[in-house]
């Protein structure tokens, strides 16, 4: 015998640009926001994937035409409330949709800065960092909201070491009191209320992990990771779990004797492959 355990579908990588204009007199200026958006929809499915009958089904085709429609009409500027009214919408307009589920990616546009002057209406790809946003309600229920960010690549070159760690047969890490430590941080937070200033609660959370990264006196990775965790959520009360995978890109030094030449911890290969892969979830206790 064999059933259908578990399914949802709907559309994903459905890319959005948005320009708000703000006229001020004769002068403007305008905010960009760059998002890809993802739904997905849980319910009463059963009969497509066994008989082959539709007509439960939402097109995913609407789903992406309601990511834009929405976009147009609503007023939210961060994305958790945005992507609050997009589950409200699809949960309110189908009764056979179970729970609906909204993921953004917001890609990092800076304002240009001409002669010392932000520029109303240019500008610039921050980095390759994204932020990130989870949004999730049954029927009936109450909103969870996850949020996030990827891809936050950093780079320490001092107040790092690694010592103290298990040796055997295969050991062949030296150990050393000072290396460099770069990593690409991701993470993603539990917030405790759906109704939250969200733009303002992640600066001050993002701000307070890239403090103690550049601050801490770091044993390992995993020690620099807990910390940055233990400042979020020091710096957040509105916040009751958030976890962290930092990636160790190791920077190897070089052997410069080889040349009659010493190596004063200057000279590098950096590495993508193999790395170290640390992650921990660090929560309140209840
Ligand atoms: O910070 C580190 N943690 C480890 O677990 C580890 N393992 C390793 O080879 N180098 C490092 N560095």
């Amino acid at each position: 015998m064999i059933e259908l355990a578990e399914n949802r579908y709907g559309k994903s990588r459905v890319r959005l640009m948005k320009v708000t204009r703000h006229a001020h007199g004769q002068t403007h200026s305008h905010d960009l926001r760059e998002w890809t958006v993802q739904v997905l929809l849980k319910g009463d499915f059963a009969t497509a994937h066994l008989d082959g009958d539709n007509s439960k089904i939402l097109p995913t085709d609407t789903m992406k035409n309601t990511v834009y429609s929405l976009a147009r009409a609503s007023k939210a500027t961060a994305m958790e409330d945005y992507a609050k009214e997009l589950v409200d919408f699809l949960l309110t307009r189908n009764p056979q949709v179970s729970s609906a589920a909204v993921r953004i990616e917001s890609i990092m546009w800076k304002r240009l800065t001409i002669d010392d002057e932000p520029h109303p209406s240019a500008f610039m790809r921050g980095s390759n960092e994204l932020q990130t946003t989870n949004i999730e309600r049954a029927q009936g229920g109450s909103f969870h909201v996850l949020s996030g960010l990827d891809n936050l690549v950093m780079l320490k070159t001092a107040n790092s070491g690694f010592e103290g760690y298990i040796k055997d047969s295969l050991t062949t890490l030296p150990e050393t009191k000072d290396r460099l430590f770069g990593t690409a941080v991701r993470a993603e937070w539990r917030y405790t209320s759906p109704n939250l200033e969200f733009d303002a609660l992640r600066t001050k959370l993002r701000e307070a992990m890239l403090c103690t990264f550049a601050n801490h006196d770091s044993k390992s990775v995993q020690q620099t990771l807990y910390a940055m965790a233990e400042s979020a959520l020091e710096a957040v009360p509105a916040i009751d779990e958030i976890e962290i995978t930092m990636p160790n890109k190791h920077c190897l030094l070089v052997d410069l004797s080889r040349f009659h030449q010493d190596n004063p911890n200057e000279i590098f290969v950096p590495t993508d492959e193999p790395h170290g892969y640390i992650e921990a979830r660090v929560r309140r206790k209840s």
